[in-house]
């Protein structure tokens, strides 16, 4: 059996959905549909998540919905009349999204992910009516039917490892089951999202309480490549990575699979491949546990924006007991999760996403610091990019940081942090955002350029 997840470029239009169903009706082991919203059509289109945040912001703020709502429902009627679908799916669904928007609005969070989700409920129950239609067996499936159980807010989003038992039933479906992506349910029945992206998660999540012989991620690219095909040209495919290596790079950038999806395949030992509506024939990205060996120790290189660095200096810090813990424990109350930490003997930089720090936040932490550690130099820097080299292949070659160092060097871009060793298989540079694109092209050409030349 496969699950097969198709994102929302895959379900942006009718013409796109009935893509989707050939590859479906192509090979019967695809018994599990996971689907996300409709994404976008073309590079300036609105995907309906946004439209649908839109509207809950516009609700929440008091704003006018009407015209908001109404795009919406207008993608849809476009959709089910492309696909030929009775016009009650489209009352349906109409129905549907007016109760969620006339809603509770009590919790904000709660308000917003009950609008987001349905994005993804309709296009479960779009494609599930288009399958019935071409003749197939199929069948929309409730997550809170199949028992998709989360923890409760407002801790992170995350699967409740009991959740698996329950959701292994969906084997035994005699139809093919047809499941939005994206949202599941706390155990009182609220429902929450997981984060952008979070349908791969929803895949990864079915395909391992199933056991599934293959995870079949669809997008819009033939394979992942080595670098972002929107930042360097043609960058070279990857045909076989572990999902160490896809685990780190998506985390820093590479928007195609979920960074989280990696880990419900790798514990159920799931096989995941990354495949693309517009070309199923082309074979995708296999990803697994092991890979052959290679020549090139570097597989792929990401790079993302969005990071802030909080400096502390205090003279003797190192022979200070607790520094470092006092020092998170502030970030800990402050509510703010860390992602790199290097430091020196008397100096520690805490490097985080900035999107987590409210307006002044940065100055009370700041001050917090100074006052509560005595610190002696304490401040935030913005607008970092962290470019990360990721490779098996990697630990056993030598003089790969100075090689990586010195293409940095050759753009002019100043190195603000170097994280190596903490992960076998990555090394992560600290820069500037905007030596980002510059950065990021070099190291291409620096590990992947003889490539071409081989060819
Ligand atoms: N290294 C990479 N390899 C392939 N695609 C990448 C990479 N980095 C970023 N992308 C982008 O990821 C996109 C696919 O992800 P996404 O837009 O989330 O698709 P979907 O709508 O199918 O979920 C591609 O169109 C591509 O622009
Ligand atoms: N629709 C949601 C969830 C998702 O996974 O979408 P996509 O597969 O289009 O990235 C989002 O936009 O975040």
């Amino acid at each position: 059996m496969k699950v097969c997840k198709f994102g929302g470029t895959s379900l942006a239009s009718a013409q796109q959905i009935k893509k989707v169903a050939n590859i479906i009706t192509a090979d019967t082991s695809r018994r599990i549909v996971v689907v996300s919203a409709p994404g976008k059509r073309f590079d300036t289109d609105i995907k309906i998540t946004d439209h649908l945040i839109s509207l809950a912001d516009a609700a929440l703020s008091g704003n006018d919905t009407s015209s908001g709502f109404r795009q919406i429902m207008e993608r849809y009627e476009e959709i089910i009349s492309g696909l030929g679908l009775e016009s009650s799916l489209l009352n349906d669904i109409e129905e549907d999204l007016y109760n969620r928007l006339h809603s509770s609005r009590k919790d904000a969070g709660l308000f917003t992910d009950t609008l987001k989700a349905s994005g993804e409920d309709a296009s479960a129950k779009l494609v599930a009516a288009y399958l019935t239609a071409t003749g197939l067996s199929a069948q929309y499936c409730n997550p809170k039917d199949a028992g998709l159980l989360l923890n409760d807010p407002p801790a992170y989003p995350q699967l409740l490892p009991e959740a698996y038992g329950r959701l292994a039933a969906l084997k035994d479906n005699e139809a093919i089951c047809v499941f939005p992506g994206f949202f599941g349910f706390t155990a009182s029945g609220v429902l929450r999202t997981f984060n952008r992206g979070g349908s791969d998660i929803t895949g990864a999540i079915l395909a391992a309480a199933v056991k599934a012989e293959l995870y079949e991620n669809f997008t819009d690219v033939d394979s992942v490549f080595a670098a972002n095909p929107r930042v360097v040209d043609q960058p070279v495919s990857i045909s076989h990575m572990t999902y160490r290596e896809m685990r780190e790079l998506s985390y820093a950038g590479f928007a195609v699979l979920h960074d989280e999806a990696l880990m419900p395949a790798f514990r159920a030992a799931v096989p995941v491949c990354i495949k693309n509506t517009n070309n199923p024939e082309a074979p995708g990205t296999m990803i697994t546990a092991e890979r052959d060996f290679s020549e090139q120790p570097v597989t792929g290189i990401s790079a993302d924006s969005g990071f802030s660095t909080l400096y502390v200096s205090k003279y003797l810090m190192n022979r200070e007991i607790g520094f470092g813990r006092k020092l998170l424990q502030i970030l800990e109350e402050e509510q703010i999760s860390y992602e790199h930490a290097p430091s020196g003997i008397d100096d520690l930089s805490v490097i985080i996403r900035s999107h987590q720090l409210k307006p002044g936040q940065d100055a009370r932490i700041v001050e917090r610091v100074k006052t509560e550690l005595a610190a002696d130099d304490v401040h935030f820097r913005h607008d970092f990019s962290m470019v990360v080299l990721v490779g098996e292949g990697m630990r056993h070659t030598t003089g790969l940081t100075a090689r990586a160092a010195a293409a940095i060097a050759r753009t002019g871009a100043n190195i603000e942090m170097i994280n190596q060793g903490s992960s076998e298989v990555s090394l992560v540079f600290g820069i500037l955002k905007h030596d980002e694109t510059r950065v990021l092209r070099e190291l291409y050409q620096e590990f992947f350029a003889p490539v071409y030349a081989e060819l």
